[in-house]
Order: C-alpha cells, then structure tokens, then sequence
C-alpha cells in the first residue's frame, strides 16, 4: 500500500516547503486540480525538479484530448495522470495508449461514475494503472464517504491497482486500510493539520503495519 500527499490549496513555493516537511513519508505527491488550474504545468515540473525521488502524480481530471494533455504532463515531469471514468472509452484509451509510449502510468478517477462496478470492470479491460474511488469535496461537505465504493471496486477490478481519495484522517484510515487499496490518496488529513510530518508519518506507520 501506498501514500499520496495531495497538494490542492498551495502555490508553487508552498508545496515545495510542504513535500520538504513529509517527503520521508510518502510516496508519491499530487499536484492537485486546483493547483494545476491556478499555476499551470509548471507545479509539477517545479515539484519533479525538486523531490526527483518522490513520484509526481497531476491531477488533470481529464476528459478529452487525452493523448495530448498526457504528453503535455509527461514532458512536465509527471509520472501518473489523471483521467475521469466519466470521459469516452477512446479518451481513455488514448490516454493509456500515450501513457504507454511516455512510461507513464494513468490513474482512473471514478468521481461521479453511477455505475461504479460496471465502469470499473470496463476501464480495467482498457489497461488502465489505478481506479480510484473518489468522494470530491462537494459531497464530502454533505457527510459522504468512499469506504464502500473501495469495497465495490476491489470486488471487480482484475488488473489495475485500486486507490481511494477523498477526506480521509488520521480516524477513518483504519477502515481505509481493513479493505486493503494500492494506493491511499490524503489531502487534508495531512496538510490541515498543525504537525503535518506527525501525521504523515502516523499514517505511513499505519499503512505500513496493513
Ligand atoms: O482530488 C481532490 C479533490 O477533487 C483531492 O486531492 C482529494 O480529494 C484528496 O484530498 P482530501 O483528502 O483533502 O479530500
């Protein structure tokens, strides 16, 4: 199991002081949307540049032009992309196609997906690297989770290594871990907190004890 630290409410200098504070605690570090739409590609060069060992993952959300905008994230430096499970079977394809070609990896953000297994398994079959379950920060303000989507997902999915985001803490990652995902994806369960290396390195403990 792995961890990401996701960066959404930071500028460039910002996110670099924060990886420096945890970067012995993960394992990968999102450039999150926000931060991609107010700062551009250059975060993830600029993060890249300066964590070499830590793997970058930007958090395009994409939903066409796939080929294209994982090019445009690969020369900046990313290793993993992200995509909706919402976009057509040929963005997504395109996407791994590209991917592929790059040495990347593409990671499936199933937000907003209504048929959860039944996408699950068709973006599985298109090769994809992660399938992510993903309660957004709209409905995580209305008191949901992604606990059972995890559940749902880990059940179908054959290929691609599972992951889970959305508004996980130092309390709920217990029932995270129970169900086992590749990849655990935190934003403010490590950056809203006052000791953010305590934290971070609380939940690689965790997510290390399985
Ligand atoms: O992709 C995102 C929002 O769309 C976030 O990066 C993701 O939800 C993780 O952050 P948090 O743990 O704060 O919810």
């Amino acid at each position: 199991m792995e961890l990401q630290l996701a960066l959404d409410l930071v500028n460039i200098p910002e996110a670099i002081e924060l990886v420096k504070e945890v970067e012995e605690h993960i394992d990968i570090v999102e450039i999150g949307t926000p931060v991609v739409i107010n700062e551009g590609l250059h975060a993830v060069k600029a993060v890249k540049e300066a964590f070499p060992n830590l793997k970058v993952l930007a958090d395009l959300k994409i939903m066409d032009a796939a080929g294209y905008e994982v090019m445009k994230a690969a020369e900046a430096g990313a290793d993993i992309v992200t995509i909706l499970g919402t976009a057509e079977d040929m963005s997504i394809k395109g996407a791994v196609e590209e991917a592929k070609k790059q040495g990347k990896k593409i990671l499936v953000d199933m937000i907003a997906v209504k048929d959860l297994a039944g996408r699950a398994k068709e973006v599985d079959a298109m090769g994809v690297d992660y399938i992510c379950v993903h309660t957004g920060y709209d409905l995580q303000a209305v008191g949901k989770n992604s606990f059972e989507d995890l559940q749902t997902i880990k059940s179908v999915v054959k290929n691609a290594k599972t992951a889970i985001a959305g508004g996980i803490k130092l309390d709920t990652l217990p029932e995270v871990i129970k169900v086992q995902p590749d990849l655990v994806i935190v934003g403010g369960g490590i950056t809203g907190q006052a000791d953010k290396k305590a934290a971070a390195a609380k939940m690689q403990q965790m997510i290390n004890q399985g």
